[in-house]
């Protein structure tokens, strides 16, 4: 099971996540978040990440090619798109470096999911005007559809108490944790990090075990350097 832990602010928090284990960091480019990074920062931030560590820039609605030139100042690996960015936008980049965040309201919005060119969906909640890092749970009953089709990174609201249910209920492929581990808003916890992470590696590990021989789902790795 792999965890990314999004909304980094801080060299602190970055390297408490890395030194647990996390597989992936989330740097948000989106300056209405109270987790806004600028450009400067968080190539900052990367550059002292251990070179294991995937790095992911998350983008409401930016221009394609300010997406492009903030990927390559940063060094980021993966672009997460969680606004409203249509399939030909998502086109102008290689499939193999996208995540695209999704927030299907019932089963009648699961054939549109089809429709994106992308690595792996990232289901979430969205709550008003608010794109992201809401603290609500998503829908976990349209993950254990999504994730039978799309590779699935599970998010929304989920935190060291409800992380190992959600994992035992939806079986997703990754998961990704923001607002359930911070004090305030982009202020981690290194304490709520390094439950959460202890807590997707135990329950990981027992259903391991139960999984049946030949069963080879795990395998598929979401936060890996892409080719582009
Ligand atoms: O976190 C934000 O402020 C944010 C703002 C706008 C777009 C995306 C944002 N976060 C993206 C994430 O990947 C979060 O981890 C995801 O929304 C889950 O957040 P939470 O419910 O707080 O765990």
């Amino acid at each position: 099971m792999e965890i990314k832990i999004c909304g980094m602010t801080r060299l602190g928090d970055a390297l408490a996540a890395a030194e647990n284990g996390a597989n992936a960091l989330g740097f948000i480019f989106y300056p209405r978040s109270p987790r806004y990074v600028s450009p400067e920062k968080a190539r900052e931030l990367i550059r002292r990440l251990p070179p294991e560590v995937i790095r992911v820039g998350v983008f409401v609605n930016e221009p394609v090619e300010r997406v492009k030139e903030i990927r390559a100042f940063c060094g980021l690996d993966l672009l997460q798109l969680h606004g409203d960015e249509s399939p030909d936008y998502c086109r102008q980049f290689p499939s193999s470096v996208l995540i695209r965040a999704v927030s299907p309201e019932s089963e009648e919005d699961l054939p549109s999911l089809e429709t994106w060119p992308c690595r792996a969906l990232l289901l979430d909640r969205r709550e008003g005007a608010l794109y992201g890092g809401t603290g609500r749970l998503s829908n976990w009953e349209l993950a254990v559809r999504i994730r039978k089709r799309f590779p699935l990174i599970l998010s929304g609201g989920l935190n060291p108490g409800n992380i190992g249910e959600a994992i035992r209920r939806v079986v997703p492929h990754a998961v990704d944790v923001n607002s359930g581990v911070e004090s305030s808003p982009g202020i981690k916890d290194p304490d709520k990090i390094r439950a959460v992470i202890g807590e997707v590696l135990r329950t990981s590990a027992a259903g391991e075990e139960k999984r049946p021989a030949g069963d080879e789902r795990g395998n598929y790795r979401i936060f890996s350097r892409a080719r582009d």
